[in-house]
């Protein structure tokens, strides 16, 4: 039904820094990820950024995951600024989340710049000023359209197509053949990723990828929105390229995955 999407695509997304490029030019990503209850989404979701390629990554959330993240990357700004795209919900649920981050993702939600929307911020698409591009699973999925789960895994493409016309997004829908579905009725499938890729935060991971590859091709998305499906695609070949590089198959962990994101994106590169 959808057209595949594979590396030799993928390739042609991936942004070059040039010579006269400096870290703000490149792009700057940021997140309002994590909680008090899932402060590791918000470390996997920066960590899963900055191996992508970006030329900041902004962090903002409450205090132990900010806490978490810094520790783990002391590069995060945690500074309020300018951003090229947000990535917003990972790790937090809408009925138990600080005032703080709150306001943080209420922020983001209204700021008119391409938008990742994961997990927690799923209910409030229709606050996105952004172009818009929801990650869920089938659950997720499931609630955004008020239907069973087992309906969207039965019509897995169908369910990502009605949510992106309904919401004027793209909509990636995760699993083992990921569905990108834009609201023109463009749908590409991305099968990439080992079944070993289900585990925990690597939803978290791939949220992250996303992110910077929009913060990356701000000027593209600013000319035609439309290019936020071949991205969203694209960072589903690079999740998935190095959860197999990650773990050859045999189990990995989410850091893991991470840390292979530089040598897929070189790999990616060379052709
Ligand atoms: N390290 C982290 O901080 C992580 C945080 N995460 C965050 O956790 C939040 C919840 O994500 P979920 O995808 O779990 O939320 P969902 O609410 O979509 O899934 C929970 C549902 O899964 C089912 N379920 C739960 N335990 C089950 C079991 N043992 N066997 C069978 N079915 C079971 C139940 O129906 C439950 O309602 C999100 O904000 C997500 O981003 C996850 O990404 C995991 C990793
Ligand atoms: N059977 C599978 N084969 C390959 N990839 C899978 C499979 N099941 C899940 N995935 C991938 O694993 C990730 C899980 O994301 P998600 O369900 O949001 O998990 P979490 O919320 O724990 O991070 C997605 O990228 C999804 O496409």
């Amino acid at each position: 039904m959808g057209t595949s999407f594979g590396p030799v695509d993928a390739a042609r997304w991936i942004a070059v820094p040039g010579p006269a490029d400096d870290k703000y030019t490149r792009g700057v990503v940021g997140l309002v990820t994590g909680s008090a209850r899932y402060p590791g989404a918000a470390v996997i979701g920066v960590e899963a950024a900055l191996h992508t390629g970006v030329g900041m990554a902004r962090y903002h959330g409450a205090g132990r995951p900010t806490r978490l993240v810094l520790q783990r990357r002391p590069e995060a700004v945690t500074a309020e600024g300018r951003v090229q795209a947000w990535v917003v919900g990972s790790g937090q649920d809408p009925d138990d989340l600080d005032e703080l981050t709150a306001a943080h993702r209420d922020r983001a939600l209204a700021d008119p710049v391409p938008t990742v929307i994961d997990a927690g911020a799923l209910p409030f698409v229709e606050r996105v000023a952004g172009t818009r591009v929801l990650v869920p699973h089938a659950g997720e999925l499931a609630r955004v359209l008020g239907r069973d789960r087992s309906e969207v895994l039965a019509e897995p493409a169908a369910s990502a197509l009605d949510a992106a016309s309904r919401y004027s997004a793209v909509v990636l829908l995760k699993g083992h053949t990921t569905r990108i579905a834009d609201p023109g009725g463009g749908l590409l499938e991305v099968s990439a990723a080992p079944a070993w890729t289900a585990t925990a935060g690597t939803g978290d991971a791939l949220a992250g990828v996303l992110g910077a590859l929009l913060a990356t091709h701000a000027l593209e998305l600013e000319a035609d929105p439309g290019c936020a499906a071949p991205l969203a695609a694209t960072a589903t070949v690079l999740h998935g390229l190095a959860a197999e590089r990650a773990g050859r198959g045999a189990p990995f962990t989410v850091l893991g995955l991470c840390a292979e994101l530089p040598a897929v994106v070189r790999e990616l590169l060379a052709g």
